[in-house]
C-alpha cells in the first residue's frame, strides 16, 4: 500500500504538479539504442504509478521528443576541440532547457527522462534559470554516477559530450559560439560548491584533477564502502545544506550492472538498487527536491538485461517522488 504523497518541497508553489519531458536523444554519445528508453520506462507504467500510486498530477504531453528539426545534418556538424556532434547537442539541450524552465518556472517539479547524460546541460541550466528567477537563489546538483562527467573538451579522450556536462554547466569549459553552448548563460550557471556526486568509480585523469583544483565534493564507491550509504548521504546533504533546491540528476550506471546491465558505459563494482533508492529516498525526505532527471538507460544493449534496468530506473524515479516512505 502507499500513502498519498506530495513532494513536500518548500520550493515548489505547485508540489502536486509534475512535469515530464521524455528526451529521446542519444547523440552525446555513440550507442544506439538510449534514445529508445523514455518510450520504453512509459511503457513500462512509470507515469500511471507516478498517477495512481502516488497521486501526482502528470503533466506531459504524450510526445517522445527527438528534436530531428533541431539536430543539423552529420556533415554539417564537423568536431570542435574535439567535441563529437557538437552543434547536434547543443541545439537540443538549447531546446530542452526552456521545455523544463517552462514547468520550473511554475513552480512545478520536473521530471525529465533521457537519453544519455549530455541532456543534462539542458535539464540543470533550465531548472537553475527557474530557480534564480523564482526564489533569488542558486540551486544545488546531486549527481549520482559511476563517472564525474566533468570532462572539459580537451580533457576528453572519447570527445562524447556526455562525459562534459558538468564541465559546461559550472563554466568549466566555456564557448562563446552560440551554436556550440554559447546560449548558455549566468542564470544557467551552477557553482562548483553547490555540486555533490555519490557513487564514482571511473573517473578520467583530468576529471581528477578538476575536482581536486576545484575543490568539488565527491563521494565515490570507496567512501561507500567505509562510511555505508546512509552517512555518506548524511554528508552529501550537509555540504549542500538544508534550505536550498536540489536537482537530481541520476545515471542508472551508477548502479551495479547487476541491477542495470542495460547501459552504455557499465562499471563493475556500483551501488545496489536498494542504496540508489536509499539516495532518492533521502534527497525526497529533504523536501528541497525540485527536479530529476534519470538518465543512460539503453534497452537495446542487453537483451536479458534492459526489463530489469528499466525496473530499477522506475524503481529510483518513485522513489526521488516519496514511494516506500510510510
Ligand atoms: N554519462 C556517461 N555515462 N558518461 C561516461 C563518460 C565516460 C568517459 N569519462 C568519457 O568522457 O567519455
Ligand atoms: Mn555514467
Ligand atoms: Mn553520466
Amino acid at each position: 500500500m502507499t500513502l498519498p504523497s506530495t513532494i513536500a518541497s518548500r520550493f515548489l508553489t505547485n508540489p502536486n504538479q509534475l512535469g515530464v519531458v521524455a528526451v529521446g536523444f542519444n547523440g552525446g554519445q555513440y550507442k544506439k539504442g538510449v534514445e529508445a528508453a523514455p518510450m520504453a520506462l512509459i511503457e513500462s507504467g512509470l507515469l500511471t504509478q507516478l498517477r495512481d500510486d502516488l497521486d501526482y498530477d502528470v503533466q506531459h504531453d504524450d510526445t517522445v521528443h527527438y528534436y530531428e528539426k533541431d539536430i543539423p545534418a552529420e556533415d554539417q556538424d564537423p568536431e570542435h576541440r574535439g567535441m563529437k556532434k557538437p552543434r547536434a547537442v547543443s541545439a537540443v539541450t538549447e531546446r530542452l532547457s526552456s521545455q523544463v524552465y517552462n514547468y520550473a518556472k511554475d513552480g512545478k517539479f520536473v521530471l525529465t527522462l533521457g537519453g544519455d547524460h549530455s541532456i543534462a546541460i539542458g535539464t540543470i541550466s533550465g531548472t537553475a534559470k527557474a530557480i534564480r528567477e523564482r526564489l533569488g537563489r542558486e540551486m544545488a546538483v546531486i549527481w549520482v554516477d559511476a563517472h564525474a562527467d566533468i570532462n572539459i573538451p580537451e580533457t576528453s579522450d572519447s570527445g562524447n559530450i556526455h562525459g562534459m556536462p558538468m564541465a559546461f554547466l559550472t563554466r568549466l569549459a566555456r564557448e562563446d559560439r552560440r551554436d556550440i553552448f554559447g546560449w548558455l548563460h549566468d542564470e544557467h550557471i551552477v557553482s562548483t560548491r553547490k555540486l555533490v556526486y555519490i557513487g564514482l568509480r571511473d573517473v578520467d585523469r583530468g576529471e581528477k584533477k578538476i575536482l581536486r583544483d576545484n575543490g568539488i565534493k565527491a563521494f565515490s564507491m570507496h567512501d561507500i564502502d567505509r562510511h555505508g550509504i546512509g552517512r555518506v548521504v548524511d554528508m552529501a546533504l550537509a555540504h549542500i545544506g538544508n534550505d536550498v533546491p536540489i536537482h537530481l540528476s541520476f545515471d542508472v550506471d551508477a548502479l551495479d550492472p547487476q541491477w542495470a546491465p542495460s547501459t552504455g558505459t557499465p562499471v563493475r563494482g556500483g551501488l545496489t538498487l536498494r542504496e540508489g533508492d536509499f539516495i532518492c529516498e533521502c534527497v525526497h525526505e529533504t523536501g528541497n527536491l525540485v527536479a530529476m532527471d534519470l538518465v543512460e538507460v539503453n534497452p537495446s544493449l542487453e537483451s536479458v538485461g534492459a526489463a530489469e534496468t528499466i525496473r530499477a530506473g522506475c524503481s529510483l524515479v518513485r522513489s526521488a517522488l516519496g514511494d516506500t516512505l510510510l
